[in-house]
C-alpha cells in the first residue's frame, strides 16, 4: 500500500486553513500503487472542468440590502453540478470576496432539488483517481473560501441534498429548510467518500461518532432527524422561501454597519485572541462605534 502526499486545508476556524503556499502535509493511504499527484493550480482545473457542460451557477448581489443570491439551476437533472458548475460557484465565490459593500450571501437551488452531488456526466469524465483529486481541490477551495467569507452566509435547503449536495449544506453560516428538506450523505453507497469538505464539517457540527454513523449508513436524513441533529437554524415554505430567507437574514444584519457584521464574522472564525484583538482593533474607535458611544445607549 503506497502514500499519497496531499498538501493540508487546514484554515480559519480549525477546519480549512490556506490551499496554496502552506506547507503541512497530510499523509493518506491508498491502494493505489506508485502515485504521488502534485497540489494542482487552481486555474488548471477551472480549464479543464471548464469544458464540461450543463446547467449554470448564477450570482445576484442586491445593493439595497447587501445580500447576495447565489443560485444552483440545473432543475432537469437534479441540480447536480457539472464541471462549468463547479467553476461558476468558485468564481461566484472570488466575486464576494471582493464586496465590500456586502453583508450576507444566501445559496439556494431553483426547483424542488436543493442538489443531488455531481453530475454524472461530468463525474464519469473524471472517473480517473487524478480526476477526483483535482475535482476535490477545486471545490474544497471553494467551500473553504465561502465559509472564510466575512458575509454572512445562509444555505435555503428544499428537496434533497444527495451526496455533494449534502456537503454543500454545511458550507454556509446557517441553514433553512422546508417541511420537505432531506440530506443524504450517500458517498459510501456509491463506493466513494466526501471530496467536497463534507466530512469534516459534518463531524465539527455533529460531533465524530454521528458523522461516522450519517456517512457509514448513507441514509437520507428527514427533517426531524435534521432538527435533532442541531443543524437547522429556521424552517421556511417551499413556495416563496427565497423571500422568507431573505428577510430572516436580513433581520439579523440590517441594524448593523457593514464593517460590525464583517469584524462579527471573522471574530467568529478566528482561533486566537491575537486575532481577535486584530479585528477588534479594526472597528474601535471607527465611526459606527464613536457614533453609538455619542448615544449614550442603555441596554435595558
Ligand atoms: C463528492 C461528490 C460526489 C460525486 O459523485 O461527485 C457525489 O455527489 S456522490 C452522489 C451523486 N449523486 C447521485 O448519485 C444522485 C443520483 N440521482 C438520484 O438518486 C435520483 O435521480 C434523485 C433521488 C436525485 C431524484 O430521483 P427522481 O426519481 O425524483 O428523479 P429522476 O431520477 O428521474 O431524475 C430526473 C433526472 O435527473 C437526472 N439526475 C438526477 N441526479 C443526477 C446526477 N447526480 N447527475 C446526472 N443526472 C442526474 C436523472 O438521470 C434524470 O434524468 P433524465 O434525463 O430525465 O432521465
Amino acid at each position: 500500500m503506497n502514500v499519497i502526499k496531499l498538501v493540508s486545508r487546514l484554515r480559519g476556524d480549525g477546519v480549512f486553513r490556506a490551499t496554496r503556499g502552506f506547507s503541512s502535509e497530510t499523509t493518506i493511504k491508498t491502494n493505489y500503487e506508485n502515485i504521488s499527484w502534485p497540489e494542482p493550480e487552481i486555474e488548471d482545473v477551472k480549464k479543464q472542468l471548464r469544458e464540461l457542460e450543463g446547467g449554470r451557477v448564477t450570482l445576484y448581489k442586491d445593493e439595497t440590502n447587501g445580500i447576495a443570491q447565489l443560485c444552483i439551476d440545473h432543475v432537469e437533472k437534479k441540480n447536480s453540478l457539472s464541471g462549468k458548475m463547479m467553476v461558476e460557484f468558485h468564481e461566484a465565490i472570488s466575486t464576494l470576496e471582493k464586496w465590500e459593500t456586502g453583508k450576507g450571501v444566501l445559496l439556494f437551488s431553483k426547483g424542488d432539488t436543493f442538489c443531488s452531488g455531481g453530475y454524472l456526466e461530468t463525474v464519469k469524465a473524471l472517473s480517473a483517481p487524478e480526476g477526483g483529486f483535482r475535482m476535490s481541490a477545486l471545490m474544497q477551495d471553494a467551500v473553504m473560501r465561502l465559509r472564510n467569507l466575512p458575509l454572512i452566509s445562509v444555505a435555503v435547503i428544499h428537496g434533497q441534498a444527495l451526496g455533494g449536495g449534502a456537503e454543500l449544506t454545511l458550507c454556509t453560516d446557517f441553514r433553512l429548510c422546508t417541511p420537505k428538506s432531506e440530506i443524504g450523505f450517500v458517498q459510501a453507497r456509491m463506493g466513494i467518500t466526501t471530496g467536497w469538505g463534507g466530512g469534516l464539517l459534518l463531524k465539527k457540527l455533529v460531533g465524530h461518532p454521528k458523522a461516522l454513523d450519517i456517512m457509514l449508513t448513507s441514509r437520507r436524513l428527514k427533517l426531524d432527524e435534521i432538527k435533532a441533529l442541531g443543524l437547522v437554524d429556521g424552517i421556511v415554505n417551499p413556495d416563496g422561501r427565497l423571500n422568507e430567507s431573505s428577510q430572516w437574514l436580513n433581520s439579523k444584519v440590517e441594524h448593523l454597519p457593514v464593517s460590525v457584521v464583517h469584524a462579527v464574522k471573522k471574530n467568529v472564525l478566528s482561533s486566537s485572541f491575537y486575532e481577535e484583538r486584530q479585528i477588534f482593533g479594526g472597528v474601535w474607535g471607527g465611526p459606527s462605534h464613536l457614533e453609538k458611544l455619542a448615544q449614550n445607549i442603555k441596554h435595558n
